[in-house]
């Protein structure tokens, strides 16, 4: 650069000052309004008589909010340590804030609280804000999607009901996907990765048919939504409402671009897998090839977006793009979770090596005997309890008279690691709720549900998927107990969290290695 140029980008910038000064006040502005209407309506939503888990200046308000996005479950620790009169409340900017209660007797009268007057519906709108992460699929200003209100029971009919039939699936999906595993370099391998390559493949059997289950590039593009999801819904909570039309779409692509994490992308993906299966169900359905009984869509064998999109174009409840939403949807109710809590369980087992043994004794007597069954299954309580004893300690989520609106939760980790509940609460103890049931415990099984045991919720909303994501877990675990001896591949990245959370929900943390080593 010449001396004759510098003088030149010099003068220039000097005639664009007044611009750039205009350009940085009206910034400026932009941001204290910002700042000033965060403070000033989560003040005036905020429940008067609870306390923060900080202090109520503006400032401090801020920084809550924005430490709940990042790393929630240590603000609602810090909160649950100052709780005095039982709960505390997260202020959350431009919307409600999070209630949480932490005594026992308002957890049992929020599990008692009629289902009209407490809905999970729109924290779980709040939370992923489907109305901008995926506007389009659901009528807007109509709340939670009419559709999402009927798959809890659909779930129970199906999936739950006729799990027998889809264990055979399920077992042969594990099976294959072990086989195509590569141990060859120590078998160190993703533990998330790997929970969720079994995960994906045998629970879209359920959500999606056999075809697309075995499709990698539909399965990649699962991953990539919902983790996806998870990173847009965290980027929106920083837009007011008002905004998110203008510049939230903007934003959310800015996030993802050029990441694996691109929902835009891995949606394109999906839309076209599914649009695909769609017209072929239509051509079944009109050529009558299904033989569609009368009374209703009952075939049990039939994946949940069959059923739904029978009940779009036969009996027009929901139109397709809501039926696409409710798919969308259902891969992170159904698909993360229940990864996370095989992961969980998996770097359990690598940690502690001293429970294979006694797993493998009993996988021999069970599934070993009658076969991947139901019945095998639920006999298999070491491996119950176990499951159960790694979602007490690493939950995938830590979670008067309120305002009509007020978002309540509660904190589970904190409640499932109590001495009054929990015998040496910190330590793990894989086989604690067998020897629970022996005491006579009546809720010692992974799917009972308890206030001291919240993994899948509790009343009326609890989770109808349970029963498949327990049987979907014991016979992954079995599967890779009897191939496989489980360690810890890197001792020193253990920390079972990534470093962000995504509000109260932790994220994995996907350094986490384990190492499979063939057993001879
Ligand atoms: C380890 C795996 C899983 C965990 C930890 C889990 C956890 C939960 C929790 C905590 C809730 C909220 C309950 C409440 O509000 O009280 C829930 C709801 C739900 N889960 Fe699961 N879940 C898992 C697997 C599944 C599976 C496999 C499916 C689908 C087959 C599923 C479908 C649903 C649905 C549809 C709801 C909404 C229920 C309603 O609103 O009535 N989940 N789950």
């Amino acid at each position: 650069m010449t001396v004759t140029d510098v003088l030149w980008l010099t003068k220039s910038l000097l005639s664009q000052a007044p611009k750039l000064l205009l350009f940085l006040v009206a910034f400026l502005g932009f941001c204290f309004m910002t700042a000033a209407a965060l403070v000033l309506t989560s003040s005036t939503l905020a429940n008067r008589p609870v306390c923060f888990p900080g202090s109520r200046n503006p400032f401090a308000i801020l920084y809550q909010h924005y430490q709940f996005v990042v790393n929630g479950p240590r603000v609602i620790q810090r909160g649950y340590l100052q709780a005095k009169n039982g709960l505390f409340e997260i202020p959350r900017t431009f919307r409600f804030g999070q209630i949480v209660l932490c005594s026992a007797d308002l957890v049992e009268e929020l599990k008692n609280t009629r289902s009209n007057l407490a809905s999970p519906e729109p924290w779980i709108d709040q939370l992923l804000q489907i109305s901008h992460v995926m506007p389009g699929y659901f009528p807007a200003g109509a709340g939670w999607p009419k559709v999402a209100k009927t798959t809890p029971g659909l779930i129970r009919g199906t999936v739950h009901k006729n799990l027998d039939r889809y264990l055979p699936s399920i077992n042969e999906t594990i099976l294959a996907q072990l086989n195509l595993l590569d141990t060859k370099n120590g078998g160190n391998i993703g533990s998330f990765d790997f929970a969720y390559s079994i995960v994906a493949r045998s629970g879209s059997y359920s959500l999606v048919g056999e075809r697309l289950a075995q499709d990698e590039e539909y399965l990649d593009a699962v991953k990539e939504h919902i983790l996806g999801m998870i990173t847009t819904a965290r980027a929106q909570f920083l837009v007011p409402d008002c905004l998110k039309r203008y510049i939230g779409g903007l934003l959310s692509r800015l996030i993802g671009l050029g990441t694996k994490w691109n929902m835009a992308t891995s949606r394109r993906t999906l839309l076209k897998h599914f649009d695909a299966r769609a017209a072929e169900y239509r051509a079944e359905i009109s050529a009558g090839c299904e033989a569609i009984s009368e009374s209703g869509l009952d075939h049990s064998g039939n994946p949940i977006f069959r059923r739904l999109y029978e009940c779009c174009i036969i009996r027009k409840r929901w139109t397709y793009p809501e039926v696409i939403g409710e798919m969308l949807l259902l891969q992170f109710a159904f698909i993360y979770t229940t990864s996370y809590g095989l992961y969980v369980a998996l770097v359990e087992l690598a940690r502690r090596p001293e429970y294979s043994e006694p797993l493998r004794a009993e996988i021999d007597l069970t599934v070993g005997k009658i076969g991947p069954t139901l019945p095998a299954c639920k006999a298999m309580v070491l491996m119950d309890s176990f499951l159960k004893e790694s979602q007490r300690l690493h939950p995938p989520a830590a979670r008067i008279t309120l305002k009509q609106g007020s978002h309540v939760a509660v904190p589970s980790e904190l409640i499932q690691q109590l001495s009054v509940n929990y015998e040496n609460p910190d330590n793990f103890d894989g086989f604690r709720f067998v020897k629970r049931a022996a005491a006579g415990d009546k809720n010692s099984q992974l799917v009972d549900l308890s206030p001291d045991y919240l993994v899948f919720g509790m009343g009326v909303h609890a989770c109808p998927g349970r029963w498949m994501a327990s049987a979907l877990m014991k016979l992954a675990l079995a599967h890779i107990l009897t191939r496989f001896d489980v360690a810890l591949a890197d001792l020193s990245s253990d920390s079972l969290t990534g470093s962000l959370s995504f509000e109260e929900f932790y994220v994995p943390n996907f350094g986490l290695k384990i190492a499979l080593r063939q057993r001879t």
